[in-house]
């Protein structure tokens, strides 16, 4: 491990993971014609109780990652260390128990959830798989409490997915993680499908039953915006690793990556004097495709504060600049201390795609300002 983890108990320990999707091509014989980096490197440690966000453009590689820690995708290298076990490692019966103890909570619940399938039986799935539902009378009781939680009448246990409106839907996909008395939920994107309204109401909750439950929450979100209130410390990710993480407070009122930097400046204020007077950065280019991650920092075909020498040939480690405050950046303390000053831009063409035509290159990432 490249960072110092605090001395809270550490419960997830993510170890220089990798996952690399082979592209694949040809008309009888399949052959590897390169990768996708997907997740390229990437250290960071979740402590108990604690919410972790991460946040990046679409097709950074936050779903992968997310999906890897819980083995729900291969992982090309690395170590994912929960609870002191090394699950990367593990099959079976040792796997199985291990992932009751990591659940997921997907963006829309409504591909997430089985329409044929009533409440009762998506509950009580998971239960089941683990043995949790060994006597009919205290699964029932279980069935309760898990609504009750969730804020659902009883009455739900004999719907279908269908008959509940969107915030609703995604409380039983809450309910279904908190099933099998996980410890710790990747949750992606759990709010952004859901109109505005309701989103407030789906945070809250995931913040009351943190608090009841104790659990710990790795909240994967495009929007800084949202991962702000609910986060305790946000990594941000930028094709396939992080380029800073610190705790949430610090992240926004001292960004030091131009990433950050220009995640953050894409957020509106609401009072009009200081939207109008403060300092725009506007990212050139699209996001480079993963199958052809630029060299050096992968960041400097779009980095405002490119410098001549390092940038383009040597790929930055995540460094500790400030306490937990890490950043992947040759110039990180230039910046801080306002030494060097951002420039404009001419992005240098990252062709998107070509390798690859069945990933293809990103979905619509634009600039930053459209991304939030
Ligand atoms: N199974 C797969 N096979 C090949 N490439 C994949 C696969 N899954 C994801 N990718 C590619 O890996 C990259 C990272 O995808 P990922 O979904 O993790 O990004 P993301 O940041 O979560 O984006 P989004 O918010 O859009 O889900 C993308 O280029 C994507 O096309």
């Amino acid at each position: 491990m490249t960072h110092t983890v605090p001395a809270q108990e550490v419960l997830l320990e993510v170890e220089d993971l990798k996952v690399h999707f082979p592209i694949k091509r040809g008309i009888v014989v399949d052959k590897t014609v390169g990768h996708v980096f997907a997740v390229d490197g990437v250290d960071l440690a979740i402590h108990k109780g604690e919410t972790y966000g991460l946040v990046g453009e679409s097709g950074c590689g936050k779903s992968t990652l997310g999906r890897a820690i819980l083995r729900l995708t291969e992982l090309t290298a690395g170590k994912v260390v929960f609870d002191g076990t090394d699950v990367a490692g593990l099959k079976g019966e040792e796997l199985r128990k291990a992932r009751r103890r990591m659940q997921m909570v997907f963006q829309d619940p409504m591909s997430s959830l089985d329409p044929r399938q009533s409440v009762e039986s998506i509950l009580t799935e998971g239960m089941k798989a683990h043995g949790l539902d060994k006597d009919k009378e205290a699964t029932a009781k279980r069935l309760r409490e898990l609504l009750a939680a969730v804020g659902l009448p009883e009455s739900s246990l004999r719907k279908y997915p269908h008959e509940f409106s969107g915030g609703q839907r995604q409380r039983i996909g809450i309910a279904r993680a908190l099933a099998v008395e996980p410890d710790l939920i990747v949750a992606d994107e759990p709010v952004s499908a859901l109109d505005v309204s309701v989103q407030a109401q789906v945070v809250n909750l995931l913040e009351d039953l943190q608090e009841k439950l104790g659990l710990t929450y790795l909240v994967i979100a495009h929007d800084l915006a949202v991962v702000r209130h609910i986060s305790d410390r946000i990594g941000v990710m930028y094709l396939g690793s992080l380029v800073e993480e610190a705790d949430a407070d610090t992240l926004y009122e001292n960004p030091l990556h131009p990433y950050t930097r220009a995640l953050l400046s894409a957020i509106p204020v609401p009072d009009p004097t200081v939207e109008d007077s403060r300092e725009q950065i506007l990212l050139a280019g699209d996001l480079p495709s993963p199958a052809r991650p630029p060299s050096g920092c992968r960041f400097h075909t779009r980095c405002p504060w490119k410098q001549q020498s390092l940038c383009d040939t040597d790929r930055p480690q995540l460094r500790e600049i400030g306490a937990g405050h890490r950043v992947a950046c040759h110039y990180a303390e230039d910046i801080r201390d306002g030494r060097i000053k951002p420039h404009a831009v001419e992005a240098e063409l990252v062709e998107a795609g070509d390798l690859n035509p069945d990933v293809g290159g990103l979905p619509d990432v634009g600039s930053a300002a459209e991304i939030l």
